[in-house]
């Protein structure tokens, strides 16, 4: 489905990139792109750390609508990322296959969050397409699935996919039907537009919900916790440029909304990814390091000023592009 109108204002090399890369899910079936796959071997991605309350449900809509015999979907893969509750089992018992973040990576430089979690499944998959996904979508349609791969299976020069949705955000009952996509709209929005503006048609820069041929996956960096997005959006606009880019209207999402106190240890994140790619591309030209420590204040009547003063490390480190781990020949060498 085209866009409505063009984008007033932007850049008109964005407004007509957004004109012509913006799709919407149902403009294929999954007969239809069964019909598209050919070769192509598919992987779906789950990155879960505490995911008991959806998992289940996410893997199996999958499997029950995706794959089997002549099914699109080849593969459900559930990175397991440090839980502390059933996440793995419930997800095996629903079909997944499930790896340990902290086994794939053994041997290798410990890292922590999202990020690093994402890179492991990408290494522990075997697809030449790989679907990311959240696992704390709630009312999930196995659509996410087939959106996403729609422009990977039927344009060879589309490289990645965004998914984009509206994103109801529901507080003490309170319910503001635009009210998610915080860290977007108040971080990563502002700085992507304001030194990336080829991406300013992103609808949604930071959507968990991405998908990519494993051969441009695997030659760009996964920055550790939630600085990956942001991080991936600018390496892959560098390596394949905004052509090779695409986004697609996945409807509505909802999923579990973080206090503001977790989202603003998850901005200052994706102002270390973005200030690491500023400094990269030589925006600024200084050895000097940013910091790593992040000093918030929750309301606490017994502490000083009537709070209680949290300093947490935000630091955020990188696992280097897949291809340039992997030996001559391996599956996934760029
Ligand atoms: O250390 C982490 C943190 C998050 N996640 C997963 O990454 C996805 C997005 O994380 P979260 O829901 O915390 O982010 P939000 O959507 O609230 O921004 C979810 O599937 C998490 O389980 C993960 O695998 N490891
Ligand atoms: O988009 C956002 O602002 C944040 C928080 O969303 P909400 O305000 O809780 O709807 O969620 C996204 O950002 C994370 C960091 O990039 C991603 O890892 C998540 O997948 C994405 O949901």
């Amino acid at each position: 489905m085209e866009q409505r109108r063009e984008m007033q204002g932007t850049d008109p090399v964005v407004a007509d990139w957004a004109a012509r890369r913006t799709r919407h899910a149902a403009a294929w079936t999954p007969t239809e792109l069964t019909a598209a796959k050919a070769d192509h071997v598919i992987s779906v991605v789950l990155p879960a750390r505490d995911e008991e309350a959806t998992i289940g449900a996410i893997v199996g809509a999958i499997g029950r609508d995706l794959t089997g015999p002549g099914g699109l979907v080849d593969e459900i893969l559930v990175v397991d990322s440090r839980s502390t509750d059933a996440t793995a089992r419930i997800a095996a018992a629903a079909g997944a296959r499930v790896v340990r973040q902290d086994e794939v990576t053994r041997g290798l430089t410990p890292m922590d969050g999202k990020g690093d979690a994402m890179w492991a499944g990408l290494a522990a998959s075997r697809g030449d397409l790989v679907v990311f996904l959240d696992a704390d979508l709630r009312a999930f349609s196995s659509r996410f699935v087939t959106g996403l791969l729609g422009p990977l299976l039927t344009d060879p020069s589309v490289a990645f996919v965004k998914g984009f949705y509206h994103r109801p955000l529901t507080i003490e009952g309170h319910a503001d039907p635009d009210g998610g996509g915080r860290v977007t709209e108040l971080v990563a929005r502002p700085l992507l537009n304001l030194f990336w503006p080829r991406l300013a048609g992103f609808i949604q820069p930071l959507s968990g919900e991405c998908a990519g041929r494993r051969e441009v996956l695997s030659r760009v960096p996964f920055v550790s916790g939630y600085g990956v997005e942001t991080a991936m959006m600018i390496d892959l606009l560098e390596l394949v440029g905004l052509e090779a880019l695409a986004q697609v209207d996945l409807g509505e999402r909802r999923h579990r909304n973080q206090s503001n106190q977790a989202l603003g240890r998850m901005s200052a994140q994706i102002v270390l990814a973005a200030w690491s790619r500023l400094r990269r591309q030589g925006w600024v030209s200084t050895d000097a390091e940013p910091g790593r420590l992040l000093t918030q204040f929750v309301r606490d009547a017994d502490g000083p000023a009537g709070r209680e003063a949290q300093t947490v490390d935000v630091g955020v480190t990188e696992r280097p592009p897949l291809a340039s781990l992997l030996l001559p020949g391996a599956p996934g060498r760029g």
